[in-house]
């Protein structure tokens, strides 16, 4: 697979030649991917499954299984006692676990979902909103909410309550300004590790893609940041390799927004992406963890009050 297009994009990240050569090999000969799960409930003593050792930062909710293993299909799946990620997204959402306190949080780019269950599970706010706004993927958002003991809750539990919405982030940011605590944007993007999942994935390389994706996520993001509460967090992340969608797209929000400052995550610092002085965070496909993802957090430093959601505006949005 290692194209003339791949070579000259392997070129931008990495000067030194035998490093980018084990990138470029991880397209040739995909390291084995081992399966993970996100516990929903109390992880039991007794695993259904052998286990990895864990990484230093792992969550204590996340298990890395050993190579073959198949949780998709046992009864513990059926009855959402966890949910079947990769491990490069539990390493993207692994900032959060540096976060306490947080009673509001919206996903603005929740299917199918991963990322909604980690916050829920590790930081159990009052309020998640799960938005999605491709209708044909709201589907399966949901189904893996319910199935994930998140979704139907009952009257009682109205303050502690996850709820999903189909809405533009341009809409979410006129409706929701400076009223969560946490918002997650794991952005839409080229898909360039897709293909270390043997998928397709055509001109992910091409800069007209990287363009096209990288103006897609500052319009996300530059909305998302308008919802983030004095002092909240913001989390951008992807599951692709470019400069353009990833240490970029942070120096641009830093210049539009010069109210959030980066965020360093003391865990992740093995981890730091090479290529720039901002705390952001790269899990590389040829380091064998995942297929690879990309990862920042930023603070609003702005002072002041948070927006309250009321249960006029929570009736009011597109409850799904
Ligand atoms: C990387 S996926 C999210 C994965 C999800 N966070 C998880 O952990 O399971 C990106 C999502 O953004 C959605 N998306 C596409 N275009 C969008 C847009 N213009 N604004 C917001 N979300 C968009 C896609 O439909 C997709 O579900």
């Amino acid at each position: 697979m290692s194209s003339k297009l791949l070579k000259q994009f392997s070129d931008r990240l990495w000067s030194d030649p035998p490093l980018r050569d084990r990138f470029i090999q991880a397209f040739d000969q995909p390291p084995p991917l081992h399966p993970c799960i996100l516990w929903c409930e109390d992880p039991p003593s007794e695993r259904p499954f052998t286990v990895e050792p864990p990484q230093p930062w792992q969550p204590e909710r996340v298990d890395r299984l050993s190579l073959g293993a198949q949780p998709g299909k046992h009864s513990a799946h059926d009855r959402g006692a966890y949910y079947c990620l990769d491990f490069s997204s539990v390493f993207a959402a692994s900032p959060l676990l540096q976060l306490s306190d947080i009673k509001t949080a919206i996903d603005v780019c929740a299917a199918p979902g991963g990322k909604s269950l980690f916050t829920w599970h590790n930081l159990q706010p009052d309020l998640l909103l799960c938005n999605e706004v491709v209708g044909k993927r709201l589907g399966t958002l949901m189904a893996n909410l319910r199935r994930c003991q998140v979704a139907n809750l009952s009257e009682q539990q109205v303050r502690t309550s996850i709820i999903a919405t189909q809405l533009d982030p341009q809409l979410l940011a006129q409706d929701f300004s400076q009223a969560f605590q946490l918002v997650l944007v794991d952005a839409p993007c080229s898909g360039q590790s897709l293909l270390l999942k043997q998928k397709k994935v055509p001109g992910c390389f091409h800069k007209v893609t990287l363009n096209r994706n990288a103006n897609r996520q500052k319009r996300i993001i530059g909305n998302a940041a308008q919802l983030v509460a004095p002092q909240g967090y913001l989390l951008y992340m992807t599951c692709t390799y470019s400069l353009e969608e990833n240490e970029q797209i942070c120096q641009w929000l830093l210049k539009k927004y010069p109210h959030f400052q980066s965020v360093p995550v003391p865990h992740l610092l093995d981890y730091q992406s090479h290529l720039t002085h901002l705390p952001c965070y790269r899990l590389w496909p040829h380091q064998g963890l995942g297929a690879g993802a990309f990862t920042a957090l930023f603070q609003n430093q702005n002072l002041g009050e948070i927006t309250a959601i009321s249960r006029e505006d929570l009736a009011a949005i597109n409850r799904l």
